[in-house]
């Protein structure tokens, strides 16, 4: 029983960076580890989590056959192995692939089951601060999708989106905590070459973007009127803005939303 009282047996297929961000959010925010089975690959990751999880370790997927939902975490080169291994075992679970690229229609098409969702969450699961992408086949019930969301909720923000939106909404949530994080790297390289320790330039520049990300989530304003407030006339805030412009910041960033999405 989680201890938010639903019984969900759940699985998950793969572990690495997104199966187990998942699954180590679920358990750091609440859900009980003795609901959660993991057929791993063939390194040590899965282990390593279990020692620190507790969750159940399987060595076949026909072990999953006793749960409800299974979420595959598997990378796009071992996924539709992965599908046909798992027929045999679907009928009545929902199914949720986490893949940056492909559809539903083919997640059922080479599983040969309607129960199944393409997700695309992003690396904050981990910390309970989420925000994931899903799209449902039309096959899935309100009462499905509310299942999905019970356990998916534990790691942040679930939002449903037709199709050909998910892609785009997987590249600005799901790639992005790379781009922040090398932003973050870089303000903290410039805090260094400005004579701050390391460590306080990383809390610095950590410090700052929880904040201002804080702040333009619960502001009526929107983040252009928020930066608007920071620069003060004739300020350096305003002389910064300017650099980043004359270096292109805002095209580099919508340059690599192009590139992400494969344009
Ligand atoms: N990383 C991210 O932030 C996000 C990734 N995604 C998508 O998730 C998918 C996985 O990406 P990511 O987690 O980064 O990749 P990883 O390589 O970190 O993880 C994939 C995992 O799958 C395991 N695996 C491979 N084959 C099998 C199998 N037959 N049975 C069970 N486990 C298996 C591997 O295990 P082992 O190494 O032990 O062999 C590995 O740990 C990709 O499609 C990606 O686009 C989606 C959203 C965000
Ligand atoms: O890099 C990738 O392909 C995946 C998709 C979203 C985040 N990581």
């Amino acid at each position: 029983m989680n201890k938010k009282g639903d019984l969900n047996m759940i699985g998950f297929i793969g572990a690495g960076s997104i199966g187990g961000a998942v699954i180590t959010g679920l358990v750091k925010n609440g859900y009980d580890e003795n609901e959660i089975i993991v057929k791993g690959g063939k390194s040590s990751r899965t282990k390593d989590l279990r020692d620190q999880l507790g969750f159940k370790i399987v060595s076949k997927i026909k072990q999953l056959a006793d749960t409800d939902v299974i979420f595959i975490g598997v990378g796009a080169n071992a996924l539709d192995s992965v599908l046909k291994e798992l027929k045999d075992i679907v009928d009545g679970k929902l199914v949720v692939a986490f893949t940056g690229t492909g559809t539903v229609a083919h997640l059922k098409q080479v599983l040969g089951y309607d129960k199944v969702a393409h997700a695309i969450p992003n690396t904050p699961v981990k910390v309970g601060a989420g925000f994931t992408g899903i799209t449902y086949s039309d096959k899935f019930t309100p009462e499905d999708k509310k299942k999905v969301a019970s356990i998916l909720g534990y790691t942040g923000q679930l939002v449903e989106v037709p199709s050909e939106q998910l892609g785009i909404l997987g590249t600005v949530a799901g790639c992005s905590p790379a781009f922040l994080d090398l932003f973050i790297e870089a303000l903290s390289d410039a805090g260094v070459k400005h004579g701050l320790s390391r460590e306080l330039a990383y809390d610095a520049a950590i410090g700052m973007a929880i904040g201002a990300s804080k702040l333009a989530k619960q502001s009526d304003l929107n983040p252009s009127a928020l930066k608007d407030e920071v620069t003060s006339p004739g300020g350096s805030t305003i002389k910064g803005v300017a650099a980043l412009e004359e270096n292109g910041f805002r095209n580099a960033v919508i340059k690599a939303v192009d590139a992400a999405e494969g344009e």
